[in-house]
């Protein structure tokens, strides 16, 4: 594929996120298939890393460029971002950024602005824009203005770490299914084959990959002797600790990591894997198809447990609440953009609602396990403590130290310990 050619895909799939709202989810499994294998990991990288920059490129565009676009030439403003990406943060050579970028003009059908993009970057190189740093220090941490807010308010000492966290590429997590290989084996069959990794120095049958492999080419995928899972994800089923003959709700289960995790520490479990998104749920079945195990799934509301509840009680609940997802945009850079501030109130409502509904279904004595892949304190903390206060019959089990009915759960930051961001919290009926 030419070079050029690689780039105007890219400049589109820009357009495509940045201005009509599409995710990368969608997106990519077209562009990949499109690409050869050796052009997929490069193609991947300027896309994520222009997603990731945003606000600095744009920065520097706004200084090159005298006035936007017109609508219908919008994508060659995203060509350049991609160029100026290249020039500052890549290995690519200046030459080769300036010249097949500009090529790409005539691949998204604007060949008359050829002229305006070459200037552009070469006037990014002359005045060594990629030195020239703003004063303001949303533009630097690289997130949208309402998530920089929220974050500065909630974490004010932390905040350069946690954008650099959070615009970082992240580690591939492997959970190794303990039903199927023992973890030493499955050590033992990547060294063979010369795949490189890490075991984290904690208790987890976890491995982290030194690089990018494609998953379903290393051994034992087809036997399901692992999954790719965060640290961070792989530590609900063990805060949950699924007992011998227990009635587990998995309530927002798909794609089913955390189902079939807690399949592997407790095969014997009466295990019901729900979720509202009937596509999504497709993945559950072949999850727990490929690692071996078996629950019931099952397509509905959680906030309404009265259209699919047979009215027999849980011994622990799972709630992996739909939420912001600002834990992984380290994963999904596409995230800081797509979502919007004002999504959050609506996805506080819907937590609570489904929090509260799926409470009654749990014994006196059960577990129920909160969690999100959030970290913002409105979603988290305050709705836990908003649920406790609420729900007399409801008590923390702290997960650590600090955890208490003042400051519920375990907060988890993206990079800390190499994970993603993530809240728990773990509440029994009394
Ligand atoms: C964070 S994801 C769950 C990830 C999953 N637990 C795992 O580990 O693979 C949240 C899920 O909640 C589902 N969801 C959203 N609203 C729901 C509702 N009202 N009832 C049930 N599921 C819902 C979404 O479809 C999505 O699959």
């Amino acid at each position: 594929m030419k070079a050029s050619t690689l780039r105007a895909d890219i400049a589109r799939t820009l357009f495509q996120v940045l201005e009509q709202g599409h995710s990368l989810r969608e997106l990519m499994p077209a562009l990949q298939a499109k690409h050869k294998e050796q052009d997929r990991a490069w193609l991947q990288e300027m896309l994520y890393g222009v997603l990731r920059q945003l606000p600095i490129l744009q920065y520097w565009l706004r200084q090159l460029l005298n006035k936007p676009l017109k609508s219908n030439q919008k994508v060659i403003e995203h060509l350049i971002l991609l160029g100026f990406y290249q020039l500052a943060f890549s290995r690519v050579s200046q030459h080769a950024a300036v010249a097949e970028t500009v090529g790409a003009c005539q691949e998204l059908k604007c060949p008359g602005l050829k002229g305006l993009v070459n200037a552009c970057l070469r006037n990014f190189i002359r005045q060594e824009m990629q030195d020239k740093q703003p004063d303001d220090a949303q533009i630097r941490s690289g997130l949208p203005k309402w998530l920089f807010k929220k974050l500065q308010q909630a974490y004010p000492d932390k905040l350069d770490d946690l954008s650099q966290a959070m615009n970082s590429k992240a580690p591939i997590w492997l959970r190794v299914n303990q039903a199927r290989v023992n973890p030493s084996e499955f050590c033992q069959a990547l060294d063979e084959q010369g795949i490189q990794y890490r075991v984290p120095d904690d208790k987890q049958p976890a491995l982290i990959l030194s690089k990018g492999y494609d998953l379903t080419q290393l051994p034992g995928y087809q036997q399901g002797w692992f999954a790719a899972q965060d640290g961070a994800a792989q530590q609900a089923a063990t805060l949950l600790a699924p007992q011998s003959k227990d009635r587990v709700l998995d309530a927002c289960a798909a794609p089913g990591g955390k189902t079939c995790h807690l399949l592997e520490l407790q095969a014997d479990i009466e295990c019901l894997a729900l979720d509202s998104d009937a596509t999504r749920l497709q993945r559950v079945e072949e999850n727990l198809q490929r690692l071996g195990h078996h629950a019931q799934v099952i397509c509905g509301d959680a906030a309404d447990p009265s259209s699919w509840w047979d009215g027999k009680p849980f011994d622990r609940i799972l709630l992996d609440a739909p939420c912001s997802a600002t834990g992984v945009i380290r994963r999904h850079p596409d995230i800081k953009w797509l979502r919007k501030g004002t999504d959050i109130p609506p996805l506080v409502e819907l937590q609570r609602r489904i929090l509260a509904a799926v409470w009654p279904m749990l014994k006196p004595g059960g577990t129920l396990l909160y969690a999100t892949c959030s970290i913002l304190p409105d979603e988290n903390r305050e709705q836990v403590k908003q649920f406790l206060a609420n729900h007399p019959d409801a008590v923390l089990s702290p997960l650590h130290a600090q955890d208490s009915t003042d400051n519920p759960g375990w907060q988890i930051l993206p990079g800390e310990g190499q994970m993603d961001g993530f809240y728990y919290a773990r509440l029994i009926k009394s």
